[in-house]
């Protein structure tokens, strides 16, 4: 092969000078397509400006400047932040196939976490466990809970009356029993029970792998590859010992209820109602199911858990805080359940202000006030701007609830905003439920059962008790004022 002469050199070189020059001033031009946002710094992009604490409301000053989609550069990671109701139902739910992605992570795969769904790429084994959580939670199949869910209010109630001090602990305590019962048919009774202490495990695991920074795995993917015994690896160790966590949390309550059924003493739950229904199927795809139907239910604590708690906080703290509203709710309940016995989900549709109610917890203080993250799957234009394919897009869901586009005074507690003149729900306003749950294809499937929880539970204790705050050493009332309740990791403190 004939050598080349310092002429043919120079004329690629030059070629390559001239592609360099047409890359960079095109991806120059691309860049000025991408929505607007604070100028990235050299190197560290926009990674000062994205907010560590508080973000929902940190975010806001950005759509003040910026518009409703701003753009960070998270070094070659493009966040896409979008504020209006409008942007996020245009993009995650009309165009919801190009946003169905997440984020991925490393520590996920190393954990073996794909099964949990919230975090799970946007893949066909996703769709089939998301297909059959949407089954075994839909609107009409939960009907088969609401025993569990009563029997769940009128044992906070309980609780409350007997150890009013540790009320938090309670509220998560009998929330997570009411989701084993539904799932497992398992009968949780006390908060050391060894299920709920494994999911809680989970819980605490799952929390610190999406803690932005926690391993340099997700920075230097290649660390991965390196022995697992070398100093500084002690993630690999982390990672093998969480993942059997997971596991144990997967099978175990599953196994026990699944013994329970054969011997026949189960109560009614998804692990009978899965079991049952593929009695008749041919062993392989048994097999298929029912690995399918313990990741679903494994997914059923993870999800509910902190989101159905942080809304009843919500709920507790705004009682506590606007007696009238209290008042008015006691009000429809005496009339429509009357003291002979506890409120039922069946009196809902008679209960239009405490629907009212717990929307306006939904929206005053959403629980997830970011939503969950989504990934763009292939590039795309809204309104002119280039959303690059991998961005990831987050919701200000706080910005939607609290804009005075959709809502009158949108920051006073105000559950009558949802009541037409003669007391109906209204159909003209903006319902948080098209929001708070998430969008398009992620929309939250637990929203129903979570919703049905929350409302009975409202309902229970306001019928038997009235919240009031606690006193301090001079019998003034001790209660945070409005200013100073925020949301830390997307929950009220
Ligand atoms: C007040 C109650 C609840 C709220 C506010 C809530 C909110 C959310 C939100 C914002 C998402 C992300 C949606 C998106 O990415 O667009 C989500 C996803 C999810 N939620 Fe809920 N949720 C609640 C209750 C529940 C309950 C009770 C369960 C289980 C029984 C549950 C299970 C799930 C699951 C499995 C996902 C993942 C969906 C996916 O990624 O495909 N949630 N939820």
């Amino acid at each position: 092969m004939a050598a080349l002469s310092t002429t043919d050199l120079a004329v690629v070189a030059l070629c390559l000078f001239v592609l360099a020059i047409v890359w960079r001033h095109q991806s120059r031009l691309r860049r000025s397509r991408f929505p607007p946002g604070p100028p990235p710094l050299p190197v560290l992009g926009n990674i000062l400006d994205i907010p560590r604490e508080y973000s929902a409301t940190a975010y806001r000053s950005l759509f003040d400047k910026y518009g409703d989609i701003v753009y960070l550069d998270a070094v070659k990671q493009s966040i896409i932040v979008l504020g209006t109701y409008a942007a996020a139902s245009e993009l995650l739910e009309k165009r919801s196939a190009k946003y169905a992605n997440r984020p991925s992570l490393i520590m996920v795969g190393l954990i073996g976490g794909d099964w949990i769904i919230p975090y799970s790429s946007y893949t066909n084994v996703w769709r089939e466990r998301r297909k059959r959580f949407r089954e075994f939670f839909s609107a009409n199949v939960i009907k088969a809970y609401e025993y569990a869910q009563e029997a769940g209010a009128q044992r906070l109630i309980q609780l409350f009356l007997s150890a009013p001090k540790d009320y938090a602990d309670n509220v998560q305590f009998v929330f997570g029993s009411t989701v084993f019962s539904s799932v497992y048919g398992i009968d949780v009774s006390s908060p050391t029970n060894e299920y709920l202490v494994m999911a809680d495990d989970v819980m605490s695991i799952i929390k610190e792998v999406f803690t932005a920074g926690r391993f340099l795995v997700e920075v230097f993917p290649f660390l991965q590859r390196i022995p697992a015994w070398l100093p500084g690896m002690g993630f690999k160790r982390k990672a093998a010992t969480w993942g059997g966590m997971l596991q144990e949390m997967r099978n175990k309550p599953f196994d026990a209820a699944a013994n329970s059924v054969q011997r026949g003493e189960s109560a009614p739950c998804v692990v009978e109602t899965v079991l049952d229904k593929i009695s008749t199927q041919p062993p392989q795809v048994q097999a298929f199911e029912e690995a399918l139907a313990r990741d679903v239910c494994g997914n059923a604590y993870l999800g509910a858990i902190e989101t159905v708690t942080a809304t009843f906080f919500t709920f507790l703290y705004t009682m506590a805080l606007y007696p009238d509203v209290q008042r008015r709710a006691q009000a429809e309940i005496d009339a429509v359940v009357g003291h002979s016995r506890a409120p039922l989900l069946s009196d809902r549709p008679a209960l239009p202000y405490i629907d009212a109610l717990l929307n306006e917890c939904l929206r005053w203080m959403p629980t997830a006030q970011l939503g969950v993250p989504h990934a763009s799957v292939e590039d795309d234009e809204y309104n002119g701007y280039i959303i690059p394919k991998g961005s990831i897009i987050l919701v200000n869901v706080w910005a939607i609830a609290r804009s005075k586009e959709h809502y009158v005074q949108p920051d006073r507690f105000m559950p009558e905003r949802f009541l037409t003149k003669d007391g109906q729900l209204s159909k003209d306003i903006l319902s948080p439920r098209s929001y708070v749950f998430g969008f398009g294809r992620r929309v939250c499937p637990g929203m129903y059962f979570g919703d049905a929880s929350l409302f009975i539970t409202i309902a229970s204790l306001l019928h038997a008790l009235t919240i009031k705050p606690a006193l301090d050493e001079f019998g003034r009332p001790r209660i945070p004022s409005v200013e100073n309740v925020k949301m830390k990791e997307g929950f009220l403190t």
